[in-house]
């Protein structure tokens, strides 16, 4: 049996910095994750004039509940969507101008039913070069509230950036949503404001968000959901145990729930109070399994799909074309690439069991094709990867410590 310890989950983080930054008074933020997505975060945060003092797992941010301290910043986003979705949410709600950028592979993705939702608040938003994307500008003057309708079938981050920032407006916020995904993230979002202090509360489709403060807390993260998948999936493919600590029946994270999909194929799941361990029984079956709720998951099953006995079949996963890289694709190439016969749809991929030859994956800057496919590699030496280093979005230290694992097992 492994303990693996994961690093701080991401989604938690950067929700954390968030309340911290909109709170009265200072918030202890124990076991951030340490990462470029909630590095850029951070900086984006100190760019608007938050304070903000990091010693390695210890942070303290001091909160302005009348918004940023800056009247003019520009924040650089880099690939982390939580940033370029979460901050320009959190800025609007201040006064001043700000200006909000991203790497060209976050200039791709969508932040249009945000910004729209926003202009429909009375912001003064405007997109600097494609409509609906970053590089996009904020001339903030406060956001008095009111009704809006979102459409959240693309991300559920322009929910969460929304619900995040309706404390900070005059008179609250009422959001009428249609078809939303990731679910699961929404409620940790739901969780968190209210341990920072707010509850929303829910009519039907829509969620009533109150006007009125944040109160600084002590704060710890728990472990990263998503990275313990790779782990999980590495012991069910082996025939190794995995424990996370810290990940149990009363995580907040909804891909936890990855480890259902594991034990559908074969493989022992235990959740304790505090602990998940996943133990590999040398089988692994087909399955078919819709992941609207668990999506990041979604890379994690298709590389390891080619070793079940049976076919696997992902559904219900369209939004996963619009995350780092076109994920759907990504997999389809990559396991095309490695001999395996792969079809896929809008919003679907299945794929067939074979063995996949040793390739090097083509990870497009995305963390987790590389990581996923990793894992794969533990059943298929020589697979190398063209972009190793794009793990650092959520795990800088993920080879080495995949390695550390690796020797504990003996594979
Ligand atoms: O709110 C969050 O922290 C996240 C929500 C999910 O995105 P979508 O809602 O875009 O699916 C998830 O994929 C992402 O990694 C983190
Ligand atoms: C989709 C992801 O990140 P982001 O927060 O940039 O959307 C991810 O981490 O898989």
């Amino acid at each position: 049996m492994s303990v693996v310890a994961v690093p701080g989950s991401k989604s938690v983080t950067a929700r954390a910095l968030f309340l911290a930054a909109a709170a009265d008074g200072t918030t202890v933020l124990r076991r951030p994750l340490l990462s470029d997505d909630t590095d850029g975060f951070a900086e984006g945060l100190t760019r608007l004039g938050y304070d903000v003092r990091r010693e390695a797992e210890e942070w303290h941010v001091t909160g302005r509940p009348q918004g940023p301290a800056a009247a003019e910043a520009e924040v650089f986003c880099r690939d982390a969507a939580t940033a370029a979705r979460f901050l320009p949410a959190l800025a609007a709600a201040g006064h001043g101008t700000f200006r909000f950028d991203a790497s060209a592979q976050m200039r791709r993705r969508p932040v249009a039913p945000l910004t729209e939702a926003l202009r429909s608040l009375g912001v003064d938003l405007t997109h600097e070069e494609a409509e609906g994307h970053l590089p996009l500008t904020v001339v903030a003057d406060g956001i008095k509230g009111g009704e809006i309708d979102l459409d959240a079938s693309l991300s559920s981050q322009f929910l969460t950036a929304l619900l995040l920032t309706g404390p900070l407006t005059a008179e609250g916020l009422r959001i009428r949503v249609t078809g939303i995904v990731s679910v699961p993230y929404v409620e940790i979002t739901l969780a968190m404001m209210r341990r920072f202090g707010v509850t929303v509360t829910r009519e039907g489709d829509t969620f009533v968000v109150p006007p009125g403060g944040y109160r600084a807390v002590d704060y710890a993260v728990e472990p990263d959901a998503s990275t313990a998948s790779y782990f999980f999936a590495a012991a069910a493919l082996t025939g190794r145990s995995a424990t996370v600590p810290g990940l149990g029946a009363g995580a907040l994270q909804g891909d936890l729930q990855f480890v259902e999909v594991l034990r559908g194929m074969g493989a022992d799941v235990e959740i304790g109070p505090d602990s998940t361990t996943v133990t590999g029984t040398g089988r692994l079956s087909g399955t078919t399994v819709a992941m609207r709720d668990i999506s990041d998951t979604m890379p994690t099953l298709a590389a390891i799909a080619p070793f079940a006995d049976g076919p696997v079949r992902i559904e219900d996963v369209y939004n996963t074309r619009v995350k780092e890289c076109d994920r759907l694709e990504a997999c389809a190439v990559n396991l095309r690439r490695q001999g395996i016969q792969v079809e896929t749809g809008r919003d679907w991929i299945e794929i067939q069991p074979g063995t996949p030859a040793p390739v090097e994956i083509a990870c497009h800057g995305d963390h987790r094709i590389a990581m996923s496919f990793a894992v794969a590699g533990l059943r298929t030496p020589g697979t190398t990867f063209d972009d190793p280093g794009c793990v650092k979005k959520t795990f800088p230290g993920f080879h080495a410590f995949f390695a550390g694992v690796r020797a504990e097992w003996g594979v």
